[in-house]
């Protein structure tokens, strides 16, 4: 289907207007013929490209070009950005802007290697991943064959990660939320909320098991109890049993990291 669509872009115009997922807009695909051709009513039809997972490299860059990009007539056109030839479609994803992220990363690797040596860059790199491993709990020393990173003396982190993590919230923006949160929040919410912050505040260490039919607002309480009490500054540690888990609280981490 994909080398039809790039045969049909060769002879007909109208079919460069459209984007691969555009494409059954006006075009229908003729299994029998193995081709595309034009579409004879105007039925509303819209195309979906199988999902690729972002592992698997090269396919998933395809896969986003095919979104973007129209009218292409080989596999070299669709690297082809603004008139530079790519060599590979994540290259082409990344002169289109299609990977933001990344690229803050690496203009901030190039403009460091304007002032860095190679080794001061490929150190500098080392102690950021090795402040991302902390922050889960690992650390290069428990893979013995990863290069550790060097550290001068006054550069050593002593803070504890877990505290200087729980103190940088916004604090105006989680009062914002919080507020928001607690307005929206149903009465049997408010009463549970009431409860814990009662006991939050008048430092009992009481301890609490909210139970309930899934999608009743559990996960809710909990993040209008912690930005509840981040928002004043102090520390909530959210601690769950598993990581998908711990994707849904902010702050979340699994009891084991
Ligand atoms: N008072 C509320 N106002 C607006 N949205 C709410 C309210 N309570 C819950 N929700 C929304 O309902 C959805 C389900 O709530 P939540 O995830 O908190 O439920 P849960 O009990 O934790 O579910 P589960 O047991 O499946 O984890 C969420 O999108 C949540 O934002």
């Amino acid at each position: 289907m994909l080398l039809s669509w790039f045969e049909t872009n060769k002879t007909l115009p109208e079919a460069r207007e459209l984007t691969y997922a555009e494409f059954p807009l006006k075009f229908v695909w003729k299994k029998q013929l193995k081709r595309w051709e034009k579409r004879r009513t105007s039925v509303f039809s819209n195309g979906r490209i199988f999902f690729v997972p972002p592992g698997t490299g090269e396919l998933y860059y395809l896969r986003l070009l095919l979104n973007v990009i129209k009218g292409p007539k080989s596999y070299d056109d669709l690297k082809r950005i603004n008139n530079h030839n790519y060599l590979t479609f994540r290259d082409a994803c990344y002169a289109l802007g299609l990977l933001d992220d990344c690229k803050e990363y690496v203009d901030a690797i190039k403009e460091a290697k304007a002032e860095l040596t190679n080794d001061e860059l490929k150190n500098h790199c080392l102690q950021k991943l090795e402040k991302v491993l902390k922050s889960c709990g690992r650390s290069f020393h428990d893979f013995p064959t990863m290069t550790i990173p060097l550290y001068n003396e006054e550069e050593v982190d002593h803070s504890n990660r877990l505290i200087y993590d729980e103190l940088r919230y916004n604090r105006h923006s989680l009062l914002e939320e919080h507020q928001q949160l607690l307005m929206n929040s149903t009465v049997e919410q408010k009463s549970v909320y009431d409860k814990i912050m009662r006991a939050e505040n008048d430092a009992k260490g009481q301890f609490f098991f909210l139970y309930g039919y899934g999608g009743t607002g559990k996960t809710f309480i909990w993040k209008t109890q912690s930005s509840g009490i981040r928002s004043r500054g102090d520390i909530v540690l959210t601690i769950v049993s598993s990581g998908i888990a711990s994707l849904l609280l902010p702050g979340g981490r699994t009891t084991h990291s």
